[in-house]
């Protein structure tokens, strides 16, 4: 097999050799991310208004409005949590957090007013979206956890992963405490009740394969596994946009839209059992929001081919703007469990079916390609 070339890194002392071919972010400020993202239209071609369906960047809308709604992202509506203390106790878990984002693309300040005493806060003063695998490179970042004061804080990046993730990176370490498995999987269930669970990492297809036509979507990334079945830790989906047609993934297509669905998550002011993170955006509007794409800046039309700011192109919706989803974000044990490999040298069979020995070492190896929504540390 021919060996895989590296650009200009030494192969370290340790042994493993990381694939870095990948491009490094070409902008190094937002004024230059804005200006890669917008192109294409000539200066007379008419500026779309009003809000639109389909293919359509979130600038159609005004400033004011756009920064209203991308505040409530929802990716960390954390529905998960009602919908887990609904098979685990037939009561409500809430899980305050709240999340300070000096840019105002999670959350507004006015929000922010009414959430004094969360349990849990974000601080994100990020100044550059784009990855976590570039902006390790390219950038000074660091996220900081303190479980002691319930408080994360992130800084040089505004990649809505690093949100997510660490908060995954908090259930990883509340859940088995409640002997829970937190799975970095996606889920969906069969018209029979069967239920699938696709355990990968990032790239591996969890998002793509679970959001099928045929089966009803309980969540695509983030679930706890309890004695009593499956739930979604999150109210939302955080699709790879990298190449994306209508024909390809027709639901994910149209999950990327305008919307004035009411927002899911109300303010849960009360506590039952161990409050941990608070979230609630209060505004009852809401829409996808695409992160580092390109978009015709008159005609306002996405290119999902362009990879020209990063390859780790992103939409985040609402779950509900996937037309089969199940609600609540629940199933019963998972009937057959997949684990998936983004298998970038044909190094496995396309399907293997596993004994209990050999799925136990795939899960502990997690063979997959490096793909560019992944850290270093990952690798
Ligand atoms: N056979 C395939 N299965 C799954 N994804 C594929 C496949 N071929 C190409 N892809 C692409 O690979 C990417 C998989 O990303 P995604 O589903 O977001 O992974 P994950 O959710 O595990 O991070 C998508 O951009 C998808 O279009
Ligand atoms: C959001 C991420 O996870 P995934 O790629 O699995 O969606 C990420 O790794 O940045």
């Amino acid at each position: 097999m021919p060996k895989i070339q590296t650009q200009g890194r030494e192969k370290p002392e340790n042994g493993i050799c990381h694939d870095d071919s990948a491009s490094p972010v070409k902008a190094k400020t937002i004024d230059e991310l804005h200006s890669l993202q917008k192109k294409r239209s000539a200066p007379t071609t008419p500026i779309k208004d009003g809000a639109q369906q389909g293919n359509v960047a979130f600038a159609t809308i005004s400033e004011e409005e756009r920064q209203k709604l991308q505040s409530i992202r929802s990716i960390f509506n954390l529905q998960t949590n009602i919908s887990f203390s609904i098979i685990k106790k037939g009561g409500n878990i809430q899980i305050p957090c709240r999340i300070l984002d000096h840019r105002c693309i999670h959350t507004t300040l006015e929000e922010l007013e009414d959430f004094s005493t969360p349990d849990f806060t974000i601080y994100n003063a990020g100044q550059f979206p784009c990855n976590r695998y570039t902006h390790y490179m390219t950038t000074s970042t660091s996220i900081d956890l303190n479980l002691d004061r319930k408080e994360m804080v992130i800084l040089g990046t505004q990649y809505a992963g690093e949100m997510k993730k660490g908060l995954f990176g908090v259930m990883h370490y509340l859940m088995p405490k409640r002997n829970i498995l937190s799975l970095h999987s996606s889920n969906n269930m069969g018209k029979d009740g069967d239920v699938a669970l696709f355990f990968g990492l990032s790239g591996t297809g969890k998002t793509t394969l679970s959001t099928d036509h045929n089966r009803l979507l309980i969540g695509d990334d983030e679930h706890c596994w309890s004695e009593n079945g499956i739930s979604n830790i999150e109210g939302c989906c955080y699709a790879k946009c990298i190449g994306l047609t209508k024909e390809k993934e027709p639901d994910i297509w149209n999950a990327i839209k305008f919307g004035t669905g009411k927002c899911p998550i109300k303010l849960y002011m009360h506590f039952e059992l161990e409050p941990f993170i608070f979230f609630c955006p209060n505004v009852c509007k809401f829409l996808a929001v695409l992160e580092n794409i390109v978009f015709d800046e008159h005609t306002r039309e996405v290119d999902y081919s362009d990879n020209s700011i990063i390859e780790n192109t992103r939409a985040s919706y609402p779950i509900e703007y996937i037309p089969n989803v199940k609600i609540p974000y629940v199933s019963p044990h998972p009937k057959n469990v997949i684990l998936l490999a983004c298998d970038a040298f044909g190094m496995l069979p396309p399907v293997s079916k596993l004994t209990l020995p050999q799925t136990m070492y795939h899960f502990i190896s997690g063979y997959t390609a490096l793909v560019h929504s992944r850290t270093i540390r990952e690798a």
